[in-house]
């Protein structure tokens, strides 16, 4: 069998398959000394001659053996020639003279094929000896040996062999690489056969033509040496570089781009699925990487068709993967170190980038003023409670059906029956545990300059659907204090960070966290809802439904309800963008809004006129009380009663010269020649109050009324029945002055020995007070106007109440003790001052 070329076209390249084995069955050619020729390799280009007479004795064999190969018929098998693929084919005397350079035939290739059909024993025998890597020597025939097989030389043999042939025509250099050449071939262990064959075979067609060129002799020094590997052969010796100019030349163009076809069949090394396939390789198809959220594991998610985020919203199957999705595959099971192909924490903040100047960071709430006030009174609503089932492997529960969730409260223990791992609704708890570690990556934003809106915060991470990023906090104030800052304390400022939080409460986040910065867009990725944590509101950025990917800005739609005078313009840049900060409204809508603006702004102007009357009536009541009055108290026991007498006379008599106290000697005629002090009925300002002092019958008990007067004070009229006469001179009323500080032990005496300090006025008369600051605080002013009255008429009726309990005790129920000469005990009731 022997690999043979084509006479008609290139020898160089034309490399023939051919049933040779047939030349070989016929004695004559296997004796013909052209044939011993063919396998002894030319040494210069002179002999190239031989080889083509080889080639035509070859022909001469096929015609005498009658069976002619394919290739002479002009039907042989395959022919790839390259040259004639690659353009690049030579005149035919060039190419068969280059042809022969290497000089080297073989007889290594075999068409077992062919030697069936021969049919003779000894084709059989050559075939099975070929087969078993065994060869008929070069030149052996029938006669002078027997038929005697050789085994065939070893490669290392060959390689010595053709070596030292093609060492002599390559010249020192060229020798030199041979030597190169076999060092290396002797590194080579474990060849398989087949393998070397699949590799020459698919080489051929990428092979250089110079390398061809040196191939095509038997297999021997060529095919054992890895010529793609490093060494690469120069043209070898003075003589072949001439022979060999054209062919040289050849190589020196860049190689023609291989076909596609026999790029994909070329033999590739072992690679990893990954380097082939990619990084996404064994990832479903509507794998979404960016719906993993922070903490979950990747693995955890993987078995989910249709991932679904932290919260439980499902995420559409054919959704577009946003900007890198994460890599999934099979290495990332293990537990090894591994470089993934992009960053996943990408702050971008440098040193020297600017930083906001007037921010002071609050990340709690405070309630400030009047705030505080309003939400302590605000009405709550009752404790909601859910009743969510738990949900399935892999799922959160507590989704958009669950009761607390509808109702903008937050999941615990106390109002869900889920743990924490399986419950969907608890935003606030997952931000508070990711702050607390208070990595860079937990916190996940940063604070940026943009182009035209003045700062911005950037993802350095992604988000998954519906995941809390962050709260909004400042400074919580109520609306009248909102509009206040508006007029004078941000008048100057080109920003604004007031956000509703509800029912009147506004968060100034002037002094606030970092979602401050957070800038509108009319196409945003995140949205600001409230949610009542513990039954307190709070502020949350949570990512909108796309989710939000490394590097985007973070937005949300203001829908300003706009607090300034104009409307603010609109740098977003978004396709749909509105044009300003504001709502989106039709002209009823406008109209509407404009309507509720002057509403909102006339009550909250009311809301601090009373605010700050409340104030300045709170502050009157603390100094004419002094610092340390902390209420009344009752005092029934003698004792003290006694001290507080004592107390009063020396107290008496330091303010003798006062037209006060002359007028209380007068009244009791302790000091004589003093006139009876007159009614007097002061309209001052000052605090006072009327006792009145009445003698009746005792069965005019029952006939107490209260009268009310003017709102400076009160005056009890203590008026006879109807039945009766009333006697003018059994009943005299008087308006006394109070002291601001010593309304402790002031008494006046009724009738039938009852005594009634008038502190008990004084005390209903703060009681009422207090509780009409409170209302006042809550009220219309008008309603306030009317209201006004009330604490008199509680004064009034609570004196008018105590009166009478005096007099009933002094009947015999009550406090008042009978005396054995059947008259009344005193029995007093006096109120005094605590601390
Ligand atoms: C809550 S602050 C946002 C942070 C602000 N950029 C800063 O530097 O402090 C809101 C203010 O930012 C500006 N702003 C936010 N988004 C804007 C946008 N899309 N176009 C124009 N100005 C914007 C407006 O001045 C607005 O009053």
């Amino acid at each position: 069998m022997t690999r043979t070329n084509s006479s008609e076209s290139s020898s160089l390249s034309n490399i023939d398959v051919q049933a040779a084995a047939g030349a070989l069955l016929e004695e004559s050619s296997i004796a013909s000394p052209d044939r011993v020729s063919r396998s002894t390799p030319p040494t210069s280009l002179g002999e190239s001659a031989s080889v083509g007479s080889a080639q035509k004795s070859g022909g001469d064999d096929d015609g005498i053996s009658g069976r002619r190969s394919r290739r002479v018929r002009g039907g042989g098998v395959s022919t790839y020639n390259l040259k004639q693929l690659s353009d690049a084919q030579l005149p035919a005397t060039t190419a068969a003279s280059s042809r022969n350079v290497s000089g080297l035939t073989g007889r290594t290739l075999v068409n077992a094929e062919d030697d069936e059909q021969t049919g003779t024993p000894f084709g059989r025998k050559v075939g099975k000896a070929l087969d078993m890597d065994w060869e008929i020597p070069a030149g052996a025939t029938r006669e002078n040996t027997g038929w005697v097989l050789e085994r065939k030389p070893s490669v290392r043999d060959r390689v010595k062999k053709a070596a030292g042939k093609v060492g002599s025509v390559l010249g020192k250099r060229g020798r030199d690489i041979m030597e190169a050449g076999k060092r290396k071939l002797s590194k080579k262990t474990k060849v398989q056969a087949h393998e070397v064959e699949e590799d020459e075979e698919d080489d051929e067609d990428n092979m250089p033509r110079w390398k061809k060129e040196l191939d095509t002799g038997p297999r021997g020094l060529l095919d054992e040496l890895d010529l793609d590997a490093e060494v690469d052969l120069p043209p070898p010796a003075k003589k072949a570089r001439l022979a060999t100019k054209a062919v040289l030349r050849e190589m020196a163009q860049p190689p023609a781009a291989p076909p596609p076809a026999a790029k994909a069949s070329a033999p590739s090394k072992k690679m990893k699925r990954w380097q082939k396939e990619g990084l996404y390789v064994g990832q479903s198809a509507d794998f979404d990487g960016a719906q993993i959220g922070g903490r979950q594991k990747l693995q955890k998610k993987r078995p989910v068709s249709s991932a679904s985020n932290e919260a439980g919203d499902d995420v559409p199957s054919n959704s577009t993967p946003p900007f890198m999705t994460l890599p999934m595959f099979a290495y990332l099971d293990k537990t090894r170190d591994f470089t993934i192909p992009y960053d996943v924490f990408a702050p971008s903040w440098k040193k020297g980038d600017e930083k906001p100047k007037d921010w002071h960071q609050v990340n709690k709430n405070r309630l400030i003023g009047e705030a505080k006030d309003l939400w302590e009174r605000s009405e709550r609503l009752p404790a909601s409670m859910c009743v969510c089932s738990p949900p399935g492997p892999g799922e959160l529960g507590c989704d958009d059906v669950c009761l607390n969730r509808v109702m903008q409260y937050e999941c615990n223990d106390d109002n869900c029956n889920l743990s924490s791992e399986t419950c969907g609704n608890r935003a606030f708890a997952e931000l508070s545990t990711r702050t607390k570690k208070g990595g860079p990556f937990d916190v996940g934003v940063e604070v940026l300059k943009t182009a035209n809106r003045g700062f911005g915060v950037r993802s350095c991470r992604t988000w998954a659907a519906g995941q809390i990023i962050m709260e909004y906090t400042g400074e919580i104030v109520s609306e009248g204090e909102c509009q206040r800052r508006m007029r004078e304390d941000y008048k100057d400022k080109q920003c604004y960070y007031l956000m509703e939080l509800e029912r009147g409460l506004i968060i100034d986040g002037t002094k606030g966290s970092m979602a401050r910065f957070i800038n509108h867009s009319c196409e945003p990725n995140c949205e600001v809802r409230m949610v009542k944590v513990n039954g307190t509101p709070r502020m949350g950025v949570f990512a909108g439904p796309e989710g939000i990917t490394t590097g985007q800005e973070l937005t949300y739609d203001y829908n300003f309800d706009n607090f300034g005078e104009t409307q603010q313009k609109c740098y977003c840049g978004a396709p749909s963008c509105r044009g300003s900060l504001s709502k989106r409204l039709n002209a009823t809508e406008q109209k509407k809004q404009l309507k509720a603006e002057n509403e909102r702004k006339r009550k909250a102007e009311i809301e601090a006129q009373r605010h700050a009357g409340d104030e300045e009536r709170k502050k009157k009541v603390k100094t004419s009380r002094g610092s340390n009055w902390r209420g009344w108290v009752a005092i029934d026991d003698p004792e003290t009663k006694e001290r507080l007498k004592a107390e009063k006379k020396e107290r008496e008599e330091t303010e003798k010269g006062s037209s006060r106290a002359r007028r209380l000697a007068a009244r009791r005629g302790s000091l004589p020649g003093v006139e009876r002090a007159p009614l007097l009925r002061k309209k001052d300002s000052s605090r006072r109050k009327t006792v009145h002092e009445a003698v009746l019958p005792p069965e005019d008990q029952e006939a107490v009324t209260v009268d009310e007067q003017a709102n400076e004070g009160a005056q009890i009229t203590i008026s006879p029945r109807k039945d009766q006469p009333h006697n003018p001179s059994t009943a005299s009323k008087f308006t006394e002055d109070l002291p601001r500080s010593d309304s402790v032990n002031s008494t006046s005496t009724i009738t039938r020995k009852t005594k009634i300090t008038i502190t008990e006025t004084e005390k209903a008369v703060h009681r009422s007070q207090t509780r009409e600051s409170e209302t006042l605080a809550s009220s219309s002013a008008s309603e306030a106007a009317n209201r006004k009255k009330q604490p008199i008429k509680d004064a009034v009726k609570s004196v008018g109440q105590a009166v009478k309990d005096s007099l009933l005790g002094a009947t015999g129920s009550g406090k008042s003790e009978r005396s054995s000469g059947g008259r009344m005990k005193q029995s007093t009731l006096m109120f005094a001052k605590l601390g």
